[in-house]
């Protein structure tokens, strides 16, 4: 898969496609339903398929301090996409440029002399441009005077309720992780690069892998049952999410893993950590020594809840 940062990067080869346009937060099975449509559409036209995706996405350009906490990052985003066969991405900067095209600018500069689209896939209740003003009836019309085509896909319901990211979101901070997996079609997860923390882990007893999460807010917070894979092995462990309220921090929302029966060095290696159950909120303690009980405790419970389960590692990386 082919990733183009902004218009100025678009070549003449890339004109000629098929192509769908959104935010594509965690790639749900909306999200992915759409994309299946676009590879059969672009199947029978002989054209690759390219989805336009934002970063920042728009709400987060619009209000950062109250825009919806991330189920994907970029680099996630990317990868679900490539699975579900999306030849190209444009990714464009959502900027004060950006937001002022009118729905008719966006087609124009976007659609047609970028891209030279020749299908447009979207859902039923896709809107954009300036003021959200471009809607199907006006994205029917412009295809019918530029001469591309455009559908709109059916809506990805379950239990009679549409499949949005906000779905996922409530699931998560209810801790309902098997709801999460039905609707993203996979089991929650946040990668990432292994960062050196404060090193009190070792005297918590329970060294933490501390990943980094760089400016993403996080749809969840607490104290977690978590499997870590990396290297494409899998490990059992636990995690926190959240500001450490216990020991002094800078009050930004840290994610670490302590993998259960583990030795060895991950300082620098990148790591997937899955959700599976949720163990307790965060608490603010008086004194190590009642974090460290509460720490020791929460390895307890998650040893519990992957009694029975064997995971294939050694007890070190190589
Ligand atoms: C399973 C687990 C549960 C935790 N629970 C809390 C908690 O409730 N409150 C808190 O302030 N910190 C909690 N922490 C975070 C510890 O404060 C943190 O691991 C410690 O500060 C070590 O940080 P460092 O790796 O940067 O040295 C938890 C950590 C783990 C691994
Ligand atoms: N459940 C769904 N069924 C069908 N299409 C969907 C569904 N959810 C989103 N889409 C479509 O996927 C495309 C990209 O979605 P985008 O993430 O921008 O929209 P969204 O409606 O804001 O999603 P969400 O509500 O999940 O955040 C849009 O065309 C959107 O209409």
């Amino acid at each position: 898969m082919q990733l183009v940062r902004g218009l100025q990067n678009l070549r003449s080869q890339h004109r000629g496609c098929v192509a769908t346009i959104g935010n594509f937060d965690g790639v749900h099975r909306g999200h992915q339903a759409i994309l299946k449509r676009l590879r059969e559409r672009a199947l029978e036209l002989g054209v690759p398929s390219c989805v336009v995706i934002f970063e920042p996405q728009p709400r987060e350009f619009f209000a950062p301090q109250t825009a919806p906490a991330r189920l994907s990052r970029l680099r996630d985003k990317l990868e679900w996409l490539a699975a579900a066969g999306v030849d190209r991405v444009l990714c464009l900067a959502f900027n004060r440029r950006l937001r002022e095209l009118s729905a008719a600018e966006f087609v124009q500069k976007v659609l047609v002399d970028g891209l030279g689209v020749r299908h447009l896939e979207v859902g039923d209740d896709f809107r954009f441009g300036c003021d959200r003003a471009g809607d199907f009836a006006f994205l029917s019309e412009a295809a019918q005077r530029e001469g591309f085509t455009v559908e709109a896909a059916r809506t990805v319901e379950i239990d009679g309720v549409r499949v949005s990211s906000t779905r996922v979101r409530q699931a998560l901070a209810s801790g309902d992780f098997a709801h999460a997996e039905q609707l993203l079609g996979r089991p929650f997860q946040i990668s990432g690069r292994v960062l050196h923390g404060q090193k009190l882990g070792r005297q918590l007893d329970a060294p933490t892998a501390n990943i980094q999460l760089k400016r993403c807010r996080v749809p969840l917070s607490g104290v977690y049952t978590v499997s870590i894979e990396l290297q494409g092995r899998a490990w059992p462990g636990v995690a926190n999410i959240g500001v450490r309220p216990s020991v002094a921090g800078d009050g930004s929302a840290h994610l670490e893993v302590h993998l259960l029966d583990f030795s060895g060095d991950l300082y620098g290696r990148r790591l997937t950590v899955v959700f599976h159950h949720k163990l307790r909120d965060e608490q603010r303690f008086a004194s190590l020594d009642a974090l460290r009980s509460a720490i020791s405790a929460d390895i307890v419970a998650a040893r519990e809840y992957w009694a029975g389960v064997t995971f294939h590692h050694e007890s070190g990386l190589k």
